[in-house]
């Protein structure tokens, strides 16, 4: 609000009623004003302008007679807000004391008031990014905001008073605004600035004095154009990305609901055809129904950063997941989870193993063999020993033990280590194919057979050793002709009449027992006994409890540099992992250590989810000890003594702490340590 106090002038000039005209024109000039009040004794009654004096002698009267002053004045206190009243030209102010605080022309009053709202309406508009310029009817600038000061690279100092009109350049005549004429969308150009804007006439009551622009820079708008036109391009080449990607691309906001797919949508994953179907749903929903599992929206909100992991579906489609929060102002707006589909590698693998066996390619590369048991190291040393010689050895183990490892160390213990060592999965070939995988064929053998013939794996194998792996899976046909060739040592192809002299060492497997296949009439004695001159057995890894932490670790480091990842065993995990039997030995370690990895959330590997992935959700929540196999009560109580002697040894270090725990004397825990190292 506007009070009068704010525009009030001092007055200059005061002449008296009777004066001439003459005396008030000196008055006027030696106070240099352009009005003068009249008074009479001491009361302000009207005031005359030097334009009044001019039209007075116009006239003709001489300069020696009196004034002809107006009254259309009026006194107003000067606190109150400035307002315009019919019939009034000038107001005197008046103040508290009664006294004149000073005059005001309406015509004053009302381009004051003007320029006062255009500041204010700057104000309102900063930042908005419009420049205004104010000119009078002179086109001389009077007003401007910063924004026109930035936009034109000119301060306010240098343009202000300045001739618009001259300044500026543009395709319309200016004169225009003046004679009442907006003009809207108005190109002009001013220190090579180049602007758009509206031009409006500026009306005090009813005259035109002066004019108002209000622009941008054009450049400024031509860029957010531009801008919008790059991000244009910018999302469809994405999407083009997007769709050429091996990545799944998933966008879900902050609630869990799925807004977007893009990329390579997994659908084995999400047990659906189309992306469409998965868009608009809660991915709890997905994990709830135990369509995969875990849910990393979930992880990565809690975490409130980027969290990576491996999700399991319930079909075993696997895919290596990283999940990213996006914030905007410090709010959780939404999560993007980049998947990649790593069942394809796992199976590419298998695959590989596949086509070894099948086209039995040389696997010379040794593979690590990971212990620390005594058992392992005495079979090393009696298996090494063995190797030197060029006996026949038949490997006897459960499944998953590592029969084809152990193959591999007597053949590079072996002389015959820098020959072929082939390996021939017995129970994988069909049962048509293997004559000819195992011997061979000549050209045009039969039909569908290569053209130029091929060399059999025993062939393939001269010099080297051949790993006949589950050789209780040999059909009886085949166990005939493979004890030819064990005891002539030469064999023929296929289809050939040739004689081929074969120089192998065989090492055969098996997790069946050969001698029950026997007596059965499964398995040809003299085959057996020809095979079972050097008989190894490996141990279950049940019965070597000391290799489960090394080869737990092996197998750790193994996943976490394939699939690029920190995690950690806490003892407590490795605790678990030492007490459970494992039926599927060493093999199904190495995929309880995968499946550790997909499941433990955080960076470390904890006890609970090693009894969860281990026995499931139901068998990890009952009270520990676990029996989950059948054995003699006996050797029960003494491996759960055992277990408790070693947990509290690790614990608390002392046997005097132990025995208070367990509530036995210090010498029972002494004498059952010592048992147990032996
Ligand atoms: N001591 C070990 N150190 C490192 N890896 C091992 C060890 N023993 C076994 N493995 C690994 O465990 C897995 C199973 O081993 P392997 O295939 O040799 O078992 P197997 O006894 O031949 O089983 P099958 O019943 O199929 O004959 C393989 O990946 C193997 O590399």
């Amino acid at each position: 609000m506007i009070l009068w106090k704010d525009i009030l002038k001092p007055i200059a000039a005061v002449v008296g009623h009777d004066n001439s005209i003459k005396s008030v024109i000196q008055k006027i000039t030696s106070e240099q004003a352009d009005i003068a009040f009249v008074e009479d004794q001491g009361v302000l009654i009207g005031y005359i302008t030097n334009s009044q004096l001019l039209e007075q002698i116009d006239t003709g009267q001489s300069l020696d007679e009196p004034i002809q002053y107006k009254d259309d004045m009026l006194k107003v206190p000067d606190s109150l807000p400035v307002e315009f009243f019919h019939n009034v030209t000038t107001v005197i102010g008046v103040d508290s004391s009664g006294g004149v605080a000073g005059y005001s022309t309406v015509k004053n009053a009302r381009h004051q008031i003007n320029e006062l709202q255009l500041v204010h309406l700057n104000e309102i508009i900063h930042g908005a990014g419009v420049g205004i310029i104010r000119t009078n009817n002179l086109y001389e600038i009077e007003f401007m905001n910063e924004t026109a000061e930035k936009f034109l690279g000119l301060p306010r100092s240098f343009l202000l008073s300045r001739n618009y009109k001259a300044l500026l350049t543009m395709e319309k005549d200016l004169k225009r605004v003046l004679d009442g004429e907006t003009l809207v969308s108005v190109n002009s150009t001013i220190n090579f600035k180049q602007m758009s804007g509206n031009f409006y006439p500026l009306k005090i009551e009813g005259e035109i004095s002066g004019l108002v622009h209000m622009f941008y820079l054009r450049e400024e708008f031509e860029e957010a154009v531009q801008e919008l036109d790059f991000v244009r391009h910018l999302y469809s080449d994405l999407q083009a990305v997007y769709d050429s990607s091996n990545e799944q691309i998933l966008v879900i906001d902050e609630k869990g609901k799925i807004l977007r797919v893009a990329g390579k949508f997994l659908s084995s994953f999400w047990k659906t055809k189309e992306a469409d179907q998965i868009i608009g749903k809660q991915i709890g929903d997905f994990t709830r129904r135990n369509i995969f599992q875990p849910n990393i929206f979930e992880l990565c909100v809690k975490q409130k950063k980027k969290v990576t992991s491996i999700q399991e579906s319930s079909n075993q489609t696997r895919v290596w997941s990283v999940a990213t929060p996006v914030y905007h102002e410090g709010k959780l707006e939404k999560v993007v989870i980049l998947s990649r589909d790593i069942t394809s590698n796992a199976s590419l693998h298998a695959e590989t193993d596949q086509e070894d066996l099948n086209t039995h390619t040389f696997e010379t590369e040794k593979k690590k063999l990971v212990y620390r048991s005594g058992k392992v190291a005495s079979l090393l040393s009696n298996l090494r020993r063995a190797a030197k010689m060029n006996s026949t050895i038949l490997l006897e183990g459960e499944s998953g033990v590592g029969k084809e490892i152990f193959a591999h160390e007597i053949h590079f213990a072996s002389p015959r280590k820098d020959c072929p060592f082939i390996r021939v999965n017995c129970g994988a070939i069909p049962e048509q194919l293997i004559e000819s995988e195992l011997f061979g064929y000549e050209k045009g053998a039969f039909t569908g057979a290569d053209r130029r013939g091929k060399a059999g794996l025993f062939e393939r194998a001269h010099t080297g050793t051949i790993f006949l792996d589950e050789i209780g899976d040999l059909p009886l046909n085949m166990q005939v002709k493979l004890l030819r060739v064990i005891q002539e040592r030469e064999m023929v192809r296929i289809g050939g009449t040739e004689t081929i002299p074969i120089d192998v060492r065989i090492i055969a497997a098996t997790n069946k027992d050969l001698k029950l296949m026997v007596s059965n009439g499964d398995f040809r004695e003299d085959l057996f006994y020809r095979l079972n001159v050097i008989p190894l057995r490996i141990p279950p890894l049940r019965e070597r409890k000391e290799d489960i932490f090394p080869l737990a670790v092996y197998f750790l480091e193994h996943f976490k540099r394939m699939y690029n990842i920190e995690k950690s065993y806490t003892p407590d995990a490795i605790s678990v992992l030492e007490m459970y039997g494992w039926p599927g030995n060493i093999r199904e370690l190495e995929n309880i250590v995968e499946r550790l990895i997909v499941f433990s959330q955080e960076e470390w590997i904890d006890r609970e989810v090693v009894l969860k992935v281990l026995y499931g959700e139901e068998e990890s929540k009952k009270k520990q000890p676990l029996v989950l196999e059948m054995m003699p009560l006996k050797e029960a109580v003494a491996e759960l003594e055992t277990q408790l002697i070693e947990l509290g040894m690790r614990k608390y270090g002392t046997a005097a702490k132990v025995s208070e725990i367990l509530g036995v004397s210090p010498a029972t825990i002494s004498r059952r340590m010592k048992k147990i190292k032996k």
